[in-house]
């Protein structure tokens, strides 16, 4: 099979994107969502497999920068859209552009790539580890009760149309970015992904709305979600789909939970995609008919091992010489040192004996703190040459925060 790997270019995105709804299921997209992909499409970092003029594969790089552990805001590519036409699939294609995207990420400098997977079992080939969990829910808010911190009254609600409030949202949301590892730091034309709201995609929902958080004027905080109004036999059974909520503080948190389970005529809260960590989880009463279920969420890989490592902190003070497999990018491979603490870290090449084994997919799961390398190495994932490197190591790794992955892209 000849097929042509090349970059993207203008004029090719309509057959390109049509190529990719069909591989995701043949998706019937909004016309405004469609035209703020291409918006956001950034060509010069995006893929397009061609066989006799037909578009048979696609992959996207997004330029980003994630919050690692400490705070630092560190450029990785996003990786995104990629299909490969049914007709097509199983000789290789994806293989080949991730390939090409690896060594382009490499050349661009960019020590990490990210990605969501639509089948976990894609991508550990190529070196991506699960790195964030994120938390789904369905709360009986008839049954379920919250206790709010003082100073919850003194936060103060209103309804506002979304797109109104959208740049003192953003703000909100920029505030905080660098507290989580995980989290994207939004250029500008992304905000507008959380104002998509095609009638057509409500299932008998109604429009979103939008609820800010203010205190002393500021706005502190804003929940998105969308109701959907049922009647069963003992009466009303609405329910409240949560989209997204961002607080600044612990009473703006309890105010905006304790809004939305308190709608009249809703008995469910659905929650999609939360923090592990997520605080509503300690304010119910009884987070067994919360229904909490985890799931796998963003997949991170080290495409420069010594620059991800040097690029972020440990919450404890660490000096291990990792022994790192990484068959589809070698230059990874080899044993490196590293020797960090909660103010900076360095990473080198050494010729030392090896007190962790242990592939590039793992340290791209224990990366940003939320899964544990000990974990790992229950999983016989990890190997431990000298004593005591495990513990250290995998001490030295946490994260006090969880890391979460705001939204998808
Ligand atoms: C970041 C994102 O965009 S996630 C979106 C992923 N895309 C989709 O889910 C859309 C629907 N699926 C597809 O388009 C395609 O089936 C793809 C992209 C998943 C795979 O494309 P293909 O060209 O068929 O993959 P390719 O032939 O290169 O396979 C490489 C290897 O991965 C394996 N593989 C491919 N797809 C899968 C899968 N879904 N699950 C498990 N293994 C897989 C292949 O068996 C092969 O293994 P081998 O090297 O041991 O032989």
């Amino acid at each position: 099979m000849t097929t042509d790997l090349r970059v993207l270019r203008q004029d090719e995105w309509n057959g390109w994107y049509d190529s990719l709804l069909r591989a995701f299921g043949g998706v019937d997209e909004s016309t405004e969502e469609r035209e703020l992909w291409n918006e956001l499409t950034e060509f010069d970092r995006f893929l397009g497999v061609w066989d006799e003029g037909g578009c048979v594969g696609t992959a996207g790089a997004f330029r980003f920068r994630v919050t690692v552990p400490g705070g630092a805001s560190v450029p990785a590519a996003g990786i995104t859209m990629v299909t490969v036409a049914a007709t097509h699939r199983r000789r290789g294609v994806l293989t080949s552009m991730m390939r090409r995207q690896l060594d382009d990420i490499r050349s661009w400098g960019e020590p990490l790539a990210v990605l969501t997977a639509t089948e976990p079992a894609i991508y550990g080939r190529f070196g991506y580890g699960v790195g964030t969990f994120q938390v789904n829910a369905e709360i009986d808010t008839s049954r379920v009760h919250l206790s709010v911190p003082d100073g919850t009254d003194d936060v103060r609600l209103r309804y506002a149309a979304p797109a109104d409030v959208l740049d003192a949202c953003e703000k909100v949301y920029a505030r905080l970015v660098p507290r989580r590892p995980g989290m994207l730091a939004r250029q500008p034309g992304w905000e507008r992904l959380a104002l998509l709201d095609p009638p057509g995609e409500r299932d008998g929902a109604s429009a979103l709305q939008c609820v800010v958080a203010e205190r002393d004027g500021e706005i502190t905080g804003y929940a998105r979600y969308r109701t959907k109004l049922g009647w069963g036999v003992t009466g009303h059974d609405g329910n409240v789909t949560l989209n997204d909520l961002a607080a600044l503080d612990p009473a703006t948190e309890a105010a905006l939970w304790r809004f939305l389970f308190g709608i009249d005529l809703m008995t469910t809260l659905t929650v999609r995609a939360r923090p592990a960590d997520d605080a509503w989880q300690h304010l119910v009463s009884d987070i067994r008919r919360c229904r909490p279920r985890p799931r796998d969420s963003l997949y991170v890989r080290l495409v420069d091992v010594g620059a991800a490592l040097e690029a972020r902190t440990y919450q404890a003070p660490v000096d291990v010489v990792f022994e790192v497999e990484d068959a589809f990018c070698p230059w990874n491979a080899g044993r490196w040192r590293l020797t960090g603490d909660a103010k900076g870290a360095s990473c080198a090449r050494t010729t030392d004996m090896a007190d962790l084994v242990l592939s590039v997919r793992e340290l791209g799961s224990a990366y940003l703190g939320g899964v544990s390398l000990t974990a790992l190495a229950a999983a016989g994932r990890v190997r431990e040459l000298r004593q005591g490197a495990l513990a250290e190591a995998a001490t030295a790794f946490g994260s006090a925060v969880a890391p979460w992955l705001p939204h998808g892209f």
